[in-house]
């Protein structure tokens, strides 16, 4: 999807101090290598967008981007969708993030209605809009913050809106926490990277990204306005959710 994407080799090196991870300049260069090699499950959760969308999105409806790094979520409704199907916002709090995204997507989606812009989901302003879509992004706020923002999002999506909502996942069973999270380490070993690059972005992670269970995502789903929502997708601890607005 990106012309200039290198190898992720962040955590390569022994670093004296393991900073806390940012979505910065040097994590934008190599971030599809990164998601491909550390989410399992990514292309196959990413690849369905836009199959959804093709069955609920109502014909000229808005859509948002919610964390889009650099537009993966957008490009694959591209993919399925004609130009004419639907406006979209794609946000991202990260400046080299946006600035990289509006490259990508004006190069792959060239006729698309799409806006890329720096925000916070916390507070951007919300259309009415058919789709939602936040792809590992909430899993990167604090937990106080999460209620509204998944409250927010049920205000703004039209009645027979769809949220989708994928995240790393965490398990209140400690045996079940420490499989997925090995089987995960594995994957990763599996892709190339070092017992190093695994343990220092696990470290430089923590405190940064908190998973939610299932069951709290789906007690929030619930709390905060939808009555309809499923998980469609698990692969060790990653997975995806739909929600409907009534
Ligand atoms: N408060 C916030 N507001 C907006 N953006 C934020 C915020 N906090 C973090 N981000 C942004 O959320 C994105 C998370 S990556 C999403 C992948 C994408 N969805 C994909 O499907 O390829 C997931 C990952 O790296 O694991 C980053 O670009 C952050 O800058
Ligand atoms: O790498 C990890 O351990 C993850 O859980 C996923 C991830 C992917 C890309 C950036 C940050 C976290």
């Amino acid at each position: 999807m990106n012309d200039a994407s290198y190898r992720d080799a962040l955590f390569s090196t022994p670093l004296d101090r393991v900073a806390s991870f940012s979505f910065d300049e040097q994590v934008v260069r190599c971030f599809p290598d990164m998601i491909r090699r550390s989410v399992p499950g990514y292309g196959q959760i990413i690849g369905m967008l836009g199959v959804i969308a093709a069955r609920h999105l109502r014909h000229g409806a808005h859509v948002y981007d919610l964390g889009c790094s650099l537009g993966a979520s957008t490009l694959a409704l591209c993919q399925q969708l004609p130009a004419d199907a639907f406006t979209l916002d794609a946000i991202d709090l990260s400046p080299a993030m946006v600035q990289r995204a509006r490259d990508v997507l004006a190069e792959h989606c060239p006729g698309y209605a799409i806006g890329v812009h720096e925000g916070d989901i916390r507070t951007c302003p919300l259309q009415p809009a058919g789709l939602i879509m936040v792809n590992f992004t909430l899993q990167f706020l604090d937990p106080a913050d999460r209620d509204a923002v998944i409250e927010r999002l049920c205000r703004a999506l039209e009645p027979g809106g769809v949220l989708i909502l994928a995240e790393k996942i965490t398990f209140a069973d400690d045996a079940q926490r420490t499989l997925m999270s090995d089987w995960h380490h594995d994957f990763k070993r599996a892709n190339g990277y070092s017992e190093l690059e695994i343990s220092q972005k696990r470290n430089a992670l923590e405190n940064v990204m908190i998973p939610d269970t299932l069951d709290a995502h789906h007690e929030r789903l619930t709390r905060c306005g939808f009555t309809r929502h499923y998980t469609w997708f698990q692969h060790l601890n990653f997975a995806a959710m739909v929600a409907f607005r009534n």
